[in-house]
């Protein structure tokens, strides 16, 4: 596959991304836009691909154009970056965490990670309370996250129900970048907000764990700690520490009394926070821990990460029932190179320490993005282009040695049952043939031309397949009305199509480079790619 030839890539999105309006942006910086995921106080935010990732299901970033007059004031970009700064390295394990930044550009824009999942405000208000266990995985994953942002100098300032994700690995904390201002949080947000910062106050650590309490009574009663009534009232009921925790789970009451004090010296550090959460949780479940890996409570207080190992565990038990929200797989036209995407001053990118954390502990990154401050950003390296104009080679996504786009013909399978399988890499010049219906399968093959020898590969049985259209195993019925599905197989199903159905196009994904005696590689994952 030339470099410079146009070239389609496979991205999971939402099944009900919304559409573009009219005026929306078709690229953003170096990324281009499927789709709008929302409208916010500060601004608007896309759905856009970051080719630079090698798998489909993380090359989906959430891309927030600033437009807000809450912006509108020459000191807040300088700050902003300053707090990027500071949050590139952050533990992302519970926190958002951005990706980049451009402040040059007209309208400024900030990706981060795309994440899935539901909103707390959403959840407790649909479903009502957390039970117990979730409600201490929650608790002892905000304050982590809390944590992790202290520790680079960073206070959120306004952590609420509505900027906690309950994502399938856990909760995450949203808007660590672009905090909602004081002035927004006095009026709706009155109740998360300390009675320090109700008075004019700047975000602290002791306010945030304010927050945290304040989040917490409402995740575990479903009601809001301080009653309703206009802020002033809330804020007044604040100062008076005049909360009501009934309902909340007995052995959180007092930590999370103490965190809603009204005095910020009397408030908790996240450290006891962590410590005395874990101590309930033990308590609660002393009869399951006894001859367990738990560590005591007390080391939550020990030197290093506190109680890192009983935040994994807490989460690991009791984090259930979270399930990711689909994704179907879209095919995107990629054209030419892309121009550099660090000639703006402010241009912010995780740092690789950070980076190798989310790899360890989400499992929802590609390898391909680690960066340092003063490289060329690895999607330089993905070769896509916002204007179209070729530039200069470099390494590019289609030399990404680990995932090829291949054809996969039943009738070319010697071994279908034990393997080898042979596949020929493919590609394609033109835009998909679209508005035509549906193709059948061989017209679609027909639109790709060979663009390599034959080779073979073995499949793990245990590799992850996802199928948009043509590769369900007979006993699997997964078509919606219009004709089209989505799933995940295993390997085991995708071996068992080989031996019966028709030519397919996918992407595959390698576990590793091609060896050197040309032997079969091992394919790890296999995405369908179909025309929408
Ligand atoms: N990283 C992300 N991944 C997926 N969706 C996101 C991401 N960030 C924001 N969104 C979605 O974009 C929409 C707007 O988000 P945004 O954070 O701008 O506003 P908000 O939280 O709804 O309100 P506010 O501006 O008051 O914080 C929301 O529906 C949110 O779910």
């Amino acid at each position: 596959m030339s470099p410079r030839s146009p070239r389609e890539i496979s991205v999971l999105v939402p099944p009900d991304l919304a559409p573009l309006y009219p005026d929306d942006p078709s690229r953003i910086g170096p990324y281009l836009v499927l789709g709008r995921l929302g409208q916010g106080a500060t601004g608007t935010v896309y759905a856009a691909v970051d080719a630079a990732f090698s798998s489909p299901g993380d090359r989906l970033v959430a891309v927030k154009v600033l437009t807000s007059p809450e912006l509108d004031s020459p000191d807040v970009y300088p700050a902003l970056e300053q707090r990027l700064r500071a949050l590139s390295n952050t533990d992302p394990r519970r926190v958002v965490v951005p990706l980049d930044f451009d402040s040059d550009a007209n309208p400024p824009w900030l990706s981060m990670p795309y994440l899935a999942g539901e909103r707390l405000s959403h959840y407790v208000t649909k479903r009502g309370g957390l039970g117990t266990g979730k409600l201490i995985a929650l608790a002892t994953g905000l304050a982590e996250g809390l944590s992790a942002l202290h520790t680079r100098g960073v206070a959120h300032g306004s952590l609420r129900p509505s900027e906690v994700l309950l994502e399938s690995h856990g909760p995450h904390i949203m808007e660590c970048a672009v905090a909602a201002s004081a002035e927004r949080m006095r009026g709706a947000g009155a109740t998360w907000l300390s009675p320090e910062r109700f008075r004019g106050g700047g975000a602290t650590p002791a306010a945030d764990v304010f927050a945290w309490g304040a989040v917490v009574s409402f995740a575990g009663t479903g009601r809001l700690p301080f009653g309703p009534g206009e802020p002033e009232e809330i804020a007044e009921r604040a100062a008076h520490g005049s909360f009501d925790l009934d309902g909340l789970a007995r052995g959180l009451r007092p930590v999370v009394g103490r965190a809603l004090d009204p005095d910020p010296d009397r408030r908790p550090s996240l450290r006891e926070v962590i410590g005395a959460v874990i101590a309930v949780w033990q308590s609660e479940n002393a009869d399951h821990l006894r001859g367990s890996a738990a560590s005591p409570a007390g080391n939550a207080t020990g030197a290093g990460s506190p109680g890192r190992d009983d935040l994994a565990l807490i989460l690991e038990r009791e984090w259930h029932a979270v399930e990711p929200p689909a994704r179907v797989p879209q095919v995107v036209r990629l054209e030419g190179r892309m121009s550099n995407r660090r000639t703006t001053r402010a241009l912010f990118l995780v740092g690789s320490a950070a980076l190798a954390l989310v790899l360890v502990g989400a499992g929802i990154w590609g390898i391909s993005r680690m960066f340092d401050p003063d490289d060329t950003l690895a999607s330089d390296a993905a070769g896509e282009s916002v204007e179209g104009e070729p530039v200069d080679a470099s390494p590019s996504a289609d030399e990404d040695p680990l995932t090829l786009v291949v054809r996969f013909d039943p009738a070319e399978q010697e071994s279908p049952e034990s393997g080898p399988w042979v596949y020929t890499p493919v590609d394609r010049d033109d835009e998909p043939v679209r508005g035509q219906g549906v193709p059948s399968h061989s017209a679609w093959a027909e639109q790709w031309d060979e663009a390599g020898e034959p080779a073979e590969a073995v499949i793990s049985p245990d590799a992850e397949v996802l199928c948009a259209k043509f590769c369900a195993a007979p006993n699997h019925v997964f078509l919606d009305e219009e004709g089209r599905g989505t799933w995940e197989l295993t390997g085991g199903d995708f071996i068992d199509y080989l031996s019966w159905g028709p030519v397919m196009i996918v992407e595959v994904t390698f576990a590793e480079e091609p060896a050197e005696d040309g032997g079969p590689r091992e394919i790890v994952k296999v995405t369908e790619l179909f025309t929408e």
